[in-house]
């Protein structure tokens, strides 16, 4: 089945010059599909993230996802919207400080109104699931950056979103802590099929996809699949990178 299908999308930023940033970009994501998106800094990266999680507008083109149309919804249906078929994660984490780990994760359920005890199940079995029933009840600053990553994607799947988007999720994390985070998003992709597309520009961490999209200049540059080990995905990542250009 097909999550996300992006038809001519095309994004200029308009200015004393006008600037295209995405030209014409066609793809489509399937369910249960763990993509990265890739490319040289200012290839149009993040455009095509915020186009996707309709924090920005496409200037032509369309966006479906799960079957509609978000960029032709307003007000409540487009937060709605957002709320149910979209999980997030950021390269900051972006927990809330006043809160426990336990009640961040449950902010979007809190936000749909959701029963506390149905929240507290909830809770209890994605924290174990994903092994972090042991932070629930502590603050963002008792807590590693790892551990922090973890409750943040823990909090983007607890809705069970059609697609779940991350922003150069290792990004602030260190060798050991982008493992675990890595192997959190393969498990929940492996075990409960959620469909993730991440940015990043770290080709370890891209490793771990099962499919790369690059991008330069706005334009899909290369396609790449993992039908081989990680490590070998890895260098295959490294050569397509050296191709094609840019600082990264
Ligand atoms: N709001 C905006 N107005 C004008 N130009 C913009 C705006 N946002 C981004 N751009 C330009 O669009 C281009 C693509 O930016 P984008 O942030 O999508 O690139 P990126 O691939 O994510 O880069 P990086 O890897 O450095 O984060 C850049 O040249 C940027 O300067």
């Amino acid at each position: 089945m097909e999550i996300l299908k992006l038809i001519n999308l095309s994004k200029t930023y308009e200015g004393k010059v006008s600037y295209k940033v995405l030209k014409n970009i066609n793809l489509t994501i399937r369910e249960g599909e763990f993509v990265a998106i890739m490319g040289p800094s200012g290839s149009g990266k993040s455009t095509l993230l915020n186009v996707i999680s309709t924090i920005d507008k496409p200037t032509s083109g369309q966006v479906i996802l799960n079957d509609k149309q978000p960029h032709n919804l307003k007000g409540d249906h487009l937060s709605s919207f957002r709320r149910k078929e979209l999980g997030f994660v950021f390269q900051n984490f972006n927990l809330l400080d006043t809160l426990t780990i336990g009640e961040n994760i449950v902010l979007p359920l809190t936000l749909e109104g959701l029963p506390v005890n149905d929240m507290d199940e909830k809770l209890n079995i994605l924290s174990k699931k994903l092994g972090i029933e042991n932070i629930i009840n502590k603050r963002t600053f008792e807590i590693s950056g790892g551990q922090a990553q973890r409750a943040a994607i823990a909090r983007g799947i607890i809705n069970s979103p059609s697609i779940l988007l991350a922003d150069e999720p290792t990004g602030n994390l260190d060798s050991k802590s982008t493992d675990d985070v890595m192997n959190l998003f393969t498990k929940i992709n492996n075990e409960n099929k959620v469909t993730t597309l991440m940015v990043t520009h770290e080709p370890y961490t891209a490793s771990f996809c099962n499919r790369i999209i690059f991008i330069k200049d706005g334009e899909i540059f290369r396609e790449i699949y993992k039908n081989k080990s990680r490590e070998e995905f890895y260098e295959e990542i490294l050569l397509v990178l050296s191709q094609i250009g840019g600082a990264r």
